[in-house]
This record gives structure tokens, sequence and C-alpha cells, in this order.
């Protein structure tokens, strides 16, 4: 079975890209498989820049292709934060729940109606001598008042999807990899599926 590096430490990113990479024949290595991997800050202003820096410094280091997500949540009534905040939102701790209390204390008092937000990721594919490419998608709800559900990661319990009427942690992986920003952005690269995992220009 061929390999992908995800370039990626987050366990909860690396269960889903197992199961949606091995969904298209390829089984996934994470970065919490090579734990003397160096960190890459995330410098950038938006998801597809730090998607770049991920991908570009870990396909050096392997000296081979990785993909790398850079994902994360925008609130409307907060301006679009926490955005490519999302994961060190109330500290550099990157704590779930903590990140959660600090959203929903910002939005205390914010009527339903006005607390449309959206995940955001993008997948850039980077490979020694071939040109970065980049990818993103989008998945949108609202915020729900307080948190609901044990499955997914992140801010999973706080996301509410009207057209399943459960938040994203109410549903199973199976149905949470069928409507993501991850999966809608993964499909993205299908057409040139093929490219990317036999290298070819
Ligand atoms: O950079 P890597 O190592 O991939 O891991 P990370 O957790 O730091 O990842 P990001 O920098 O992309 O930040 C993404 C954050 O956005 C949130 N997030 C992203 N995708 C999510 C999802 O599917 N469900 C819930 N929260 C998500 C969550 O808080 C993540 O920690
Ligand atoms: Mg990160």
């Amino acid at each position: 079975m061929k390999q992908v590096i995800i370039a990626t430490k987050n366990a909860g990113k690396t269960r889903e890209f197992q199961a949606l990479l091995g969904k298209r024949g390829v089984e996934v290595k994470s970065l919490l498989d090579f734990p003397d991997c160096p960190d890459v800050e995330e410098t950038g202003s938006t998801f597809a820049e730090n998607a770049i820096l991920k991908a570009e410094a870990m396909a050096r280091y392997f000296n081979t292709m990785v993909i790398a997500d850079d994902s994360g949540l925008s609130i409307d009534a907060l301006g679009g934060r926490p955005g490519v905040y999302s994961a060190r939102y109330a500290g550099e701790e990157k704590n779930d729940q903590k990140n959660i209390a600090k959203v929903l204390s910002e939005l205390e008092g914010v009527p339903f109606a006005k607390r449309t937000a959206r995940f955001h990721c993008a997948l850039a594919v980077a490979a020694p001598g071939r040109r970065t490419t980049v990818v993103e998608g989008t998945c949108e709800g609202y915020i729900t008042e307080k948190p609901q559900g044990e499955n997914g990661f992140g801010y999973d319990p706080i996301f509410y999807i009207p057209q399943k009427g459960k938040t994203m942690a109410q549903l199973s992986a199976e149905e949470k990899n069928q409507i993501s920003h991850r999966a809608k952005a993964l499909e993205k690269l299908d057409k040139q599926w093929d490219e990317i995992i036999n290298g070819k220009e």
C-alpha cells in the first residue's frame, strides 16, 4: 500500500486522514510517527500560507512528498476569529476545552441566528522539485451555547450543522468525513491524486 506523510501533530486530524485516504487506497503516516521532527512556526496570515509553510518545511525534512493541513474556525460575530489562531486561541498549550470556553464566553448574549461560522481547511501538497499545490474546503454551521457530543476534536462539540440537526461532535466519524471542510478540500485533490501519489509533474 502506498504511504503518504501528513505533516500534522494533531491526533484528531490524523484519524480523519487515515479514514479519508484509506478509502483512496493510501496508508497515512503523520508526524506523530516521527517524534524527532521539528516544529514549524505558523507565521502566515491565511490558512493557505500556513499549510504551505508546514508542507514545504516537512517535504525538505523528509525529502519526499508531504501533505499539510492548516485549518480552523471563523465566527462571523467575532470578525472571523479564532481563524488561523484556532489551535492556540486560549493559549499556547492548545487546549480544546479552554478554546471552546473562550469562544462561548465571547459569544454570550449573541442570538442563534447571528452565531454563523465556518470551518476552513487548506491542504498543501509539497514535494522536492515540484510546485506546491493548495486546495481549500469549508463547512458552514452555527456556534451552539454549550458543548454537545463526544466525537471528533477541537471545536466540534460547539459546531452545529442545521442539515443534520446535530453538532459535528454528535456525528459519527463516517458522517463527519462526508461533509467536513477536510473532506471537501481532499475531494479537490482527487483529479490530481494519481500524479500526487506517483510523483509526476
Ligand atoms: O498544525 P498541526 O500539527 O496540523 O496541528 P494543529 O492542531 O496545530 O492544527 P492547525 O494549526 O491547523 O489548527 C487547527 C485548529 O483548528 C481547529 N480545527 C481544525 N479542524 C477542525 C475540525 O475538523 N473540528 C474541530 N476543530 C477543528 C482545532 O482547534 C485545531 O487545533
Ligand atoms: Mg498548528
